[in-house]
């Protein structure tokens, strides 16, 4: 089922630690930028020597893990950290809807990473193909600053204000029948720039404003997420699990009271609970130990205030990033409860193919340690073109305008990017 669009032979594989280098983002030489960055800490990659497009089909997952398998099993490595993220790594995106044939995995040239105060570059090269192959000496250099995408036009995407409520309020009724008990519904929004987007620009000015959350790059779909689908280091694993959402306030009392409102709502208690349950349920099965919060926390964002669930646990078995995050894609926070259902009426509803949009985005290592985040507060960019893409979880008691609104703080985060 795959289609592997550059597969290199045997890979020579060299990590070397470096000193600190500052701002990983900084050293991106080109615009095709790879990157998974949080506080300063992370990986970035660029340069390409192996690529995979995967069809749509729930096996995707499992054929990724395959795919780099047969890859990195045989390479040759020297890697004297041995830390999540040194060695091999393949950064990935993957389509939100099993029926989408837009996943991506990009094993880079180079890698630059730094995790608790340590740091290194890795060079992955296949010498049959590309001869003698120079490691990186040291550092990269800092790069000249990416230039900003200048003026900027903005155009509805598959669906306008009005259009889109009218979604929501079908959404509701259906719910209200029984049908089902969340749907997740999101719309697309389109910027049309001066000049070609330089992918660095925004993740600058992502990592600077969302240093919580996780700023990503990957194959032209850049972001700044906030949810943690599933980290593996060893056999330990977390996530933090995001639903139910109001905007920040304008002062420091009217923030705390929003927050507590927001606490409090039925409505918005009961789009949390579908998708902490439903990650409690696929994780149980996988885990000897297990913590999930019985209360959620508030997350704050410069431009939302969510209810957060941290999940912390052990992993009973050998199994990869990748089959983790195959049993929880997708989860309520972007799909809904029972998760087919809401599946067949954000197809009807929407109007419009997602993408990789709220789809699994992160990297893997050789050893199957990663990060994966769910694509959020992201745009797919495509020369002077940004399609930005924000959802909201709709329940019985939603409110279309307030929906709405909703979804316009979602797509502040990458306004913010693109127009600084
Ligand atoms: C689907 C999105 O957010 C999800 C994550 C956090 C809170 C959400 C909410 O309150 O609706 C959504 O479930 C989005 O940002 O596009």
């Amino acid at each position: 089922m795959k289609l592997a669009v550059h597969a290199p032979g045997r890979l020579v594989v060299r990590t070397t630690p470096v000193a600190d280098p500052g701002d990983l983002l900084s050293r991106l030489p080109h615009p095709t930028a790879l990157a998974w960055v949080r506080h300063g800490d992370g990986l970035v990659g660029w340069g390409e020597t192996a690529r995979l497009e995967l069809p749509g089909g729930h096996d995707r997952f499992a054929a990724a893990d395959a795919w780099l398998r047969e890859m990195f099993d045989p390479a040759e490595v020297d890697d004297p950290l041995r830390l999540p993220g040194t060695g091999p790594v393949a950064f990935g995106s993957f389509g939100f809807d099993p029926k989408s044939a837009d996943s991506v995995l990009i094993v880079p040239r180079y890698v630059l990473g730094r995790r608790d105060g340590r740091a290194w570059v890795t060079t992955i090269g296949d010498p049959a193909e590309d001869g003698p192959f120079p490691p990186l000496a040291g550092l990269p250099p800092v790069a000249a600053a990416p230039a900003a995408p200048g003026r900027l036009t903005w155009s509805d995407g598959a669906r306008s204000a009005p259009s889109w409520e009218q979604a929501v309020a079908t959404a509701t009724s259906r719910i209200r029948s029984g049908h089902l008990g969340k749907v997740v519904l999101a719309r697309d929004l389109i910027a049309h720039a001066a000049r070609p987007i330089d992918a660095r620009a925004l993740l600058e000015r992502l990592a600077g404003r969302y240093p919580t959350c996780y700023t990503f790059a990957v194959a032209g779909l850049v972001g700044a997420t906030p949810e943690l689908l599933i980290r593996r280091s060893g056999d330990r694993v977390d996530s933090l699990v995001l639903a139910g959402t109001t905007a920040r306030g304008t002062a420091p009392a009217d923030d705390d009271a929003r927050a507590r409102t927001l606490f409090r709502s039925g409505k918005d208690r009961e789009e949390h609970s579908y998708a902490v349950d439903m990650v409690r349920d696929a994780l149980a099965p996988l885990c000897t130990d297990l913590d999930v919060p019985d209360e959620p926390e508030l997350l704050r964002l410069p431009n939302v205030t969510h209810l957060a669930s941290p999940v912390h646990g052990r992993l009973a078995a050998h199994r990869t990033v990748l089959d983790v995050l195959a049993a929880l894609h997708p989860t309520p926070a972007v799909a809904g409860t029972p998760t087919d259902r809401a599946l067949e009426l954000i197809r009807e509803l929407e109007g419009m193919d997602r993408g990789r949009y709220a789809g699994p985005v992160g990297w893997v290592d050789a050893r199957g340690d990663g990060e994966w985040g769910i694509a959020l507060r992201c745009a797919e960019l495509d020369g002077t073109r940004a399609r930005l893409f924000a959802g909201c979880g709709i329940v019985a008691d939603s409110d279309p305008a307030a929906e709405l609104a909703e979804a316009q703080n979602k797509f502040r985060a990458m306004q913010y990017a693109l127009e600084g």
